[in-house]
Order: C-alpha cells, then structure tokens, then sequence
C-alpha cells in the first residue's frame, strides 16, 4: 500500500523585499509522519508553515495539501488542518469557552460538540477551574495549552506547531509528546519546529534541516547520524550549519558586558 502524500512542496520559493527566503523547497510528506522542521533563526521555517497555511499568498513553486493545489483549491482544505503558531494571538478579552467556541465554528463544528470537548480537554490540560475565566488573567504556559487545544478540537489530520511546547512544565510536555505520537500512529501528520533538539531528536520520525533558504539535510535521526560525524541532534545541527565559535561569542558578549569591549 502506497501511503498519501499529504504535503507536497515543489520548488518553493520566496523573497521578502528583493531577498531570497526559501530558495527552492522540495519536500513530500506523508500520512502519519511527525517532521521535525528544523533551522538556524531566520532561516525561514516560520515562513515556509505560513506560506502551507494560506497566510502569506505570493510565492514561487507549487504547494499541494492533501492533493489540492492551494493556489487554485478554496479554503476548504483548512478545516483539515490545525495549527499553533509561533507567537499565538488570542483574543485576549474572551473566555477559553468563548475564544474555542469562536475557533471551533470557523472549523464548522456543531456548538454542543465544541462545548463537550473544550470542557473534558480544558479539564485533561488542568484548566478546568478557567473555563470562563478571561485569557486576559493566564500565564504563558496556561495560554500555550490553550492554543493548543484550539489546535486540535476540530480533530484534523494535519498539524502545524511552531515551537508548540513554549513555556509549558515538564509535566505538561510530556503530555504532549505523547499526544503527538499516539495521533502520528493514528495516520495524523505532524509538521513539528523547534529549537528544542532533544525533543526534536526523540519525537520525530523525519528531520528536516533548513539553512540558508534549503533543505540541507532530511532523514531520520538515525539517517542523519551516519551521513554526519555521530553524535546528537544539537551537534549535528551544529555540524551542519557550520557553527563551532559558540565558546568565542560567548566570551566576546561577557566581554562587552563587562568591559564595554570584545578585547579583540
Ligand atoms: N513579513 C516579512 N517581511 C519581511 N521579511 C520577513 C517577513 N517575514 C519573515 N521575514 C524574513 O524572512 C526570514 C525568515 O524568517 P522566518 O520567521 O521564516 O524564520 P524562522 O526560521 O522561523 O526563524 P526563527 O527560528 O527565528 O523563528 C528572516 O530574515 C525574516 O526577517
């Protein structure tokens, strides 16, 4: 049985202002895979979810999303997509029931569909003492469960989570984690980005290193331990960028902190 392609990118590019972002992105995902998506900052992982979501239109290339050309194809195909973004807007002035209720109509679900799974996925995520409680008053780490329960109450197949564990405790991320495997075995796909390595190295069944606007290194962790001088993700991420001066800028910024120069 061959499985779906659920994402296709092919020749992606994009510029911002004259300057190449993505230089030709080439990647197909498939059904039940959880992808690291991995890179140096500004390396334009952010850029390349939001061009797969419809959030930023223009670009070079073809995108494909469940077999539909999201160029041509309407907004359907996002009734079958979740996602937390990176820094999460939420309208702060509402409840958690009022803000899932509002996310869980865009997604078309019935009213009393989303009011009994917002009260037994607030209650699984410890929220349950703030379900009518104005955003407003949460920590970072109660609006982060929040974003994602938004995330995944309309129980799509696909799911994008930029840094999704941001500011949650051990205890909640270890929730998560497994939440994320046990969809990724039920066929749900998962597009991860993270700076976390460890977690990346563990959670993903395919990494997918971005530098310098390409893909420069995409297999399992185990696939990429060999093409790579052994050793962690966080060294291979670092053998890759071509990055071994973290000890010299490290001492240059105590330097400047210090003395006001890098006594270079
Ligand atoms: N709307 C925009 N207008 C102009 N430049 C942009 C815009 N969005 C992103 N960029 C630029 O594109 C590049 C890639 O940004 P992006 O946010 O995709 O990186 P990233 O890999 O997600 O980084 P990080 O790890 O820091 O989150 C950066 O140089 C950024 O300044």
């Amino acid at each position: 049985m061959t499985k779906e392609i659920v994402l296709s990118l092919k020749n992606v590019q994009k510029t911002f202002g004259g300057t190449p972002v993505l230089k030709s992105i080439n990647l197909d995902v498939y059904g039940g895979q959880i992808i690291g998506y991995i890179g140096p900052n500004g390396a334009g992982k952010s850029t390349t979810v939001k061009l797969m979501l419809g959030l930023i239109s223009s670009f070079e290339g073809e995108i494909e999303i469940f077999g539909e050309n999201i160029k041509e194809s309407g907004p359907a195909f996002k009734k079958r997509i979740g996602y937390v973004p990176e820094n999460g807007e939420i309208y702060d002035n509402l409840t958690p029931m009022e803000y899932l209720s509002f996310v869980g109509g865009l997604y078309g679900m019935e009213q009393v569909t989303i009011e009994k799974k917002a009260k037994e996925l607030m209650r699984l995520f410890e929220l349950d003492g703030v379900l009518h409680t104005r955003i407003s008053a949460f920590s970072k780490g109660m609006k982060q469960k929040l974003l994602l329960i938004a995330s995944m109450i309309h129980n799509p197949d696909l799911l994008f989570l930029d840094e999704p564990l941001s500011g949650l405790d051990a205890n909640s991320v270890m929730i998560v984690k497994e939440v994320m495997d046990q969809l990724a075995s039920q066929g749900k796909t998962i597009f991860y980005s993270s700076h976390i390595m460890d977690v990346v190295e563990k959670i993903s069944n395919r990494i997918v290193l971005l530098a310098n606007g390409k893909i420069v290194a995409d297999g399992t962790f185990e696939q990429l331990q060999q093409q790579n001088k052994e050793g962690t993700l966080e060294e291979i991420f670092n053998q890759l960028t071509g990055f071994d001066k973290h000890k010299e800028i490290a001492c240059s910024i105590v330097s400047v902190v210090e003395n006001g120069d890098t006594n270079e």
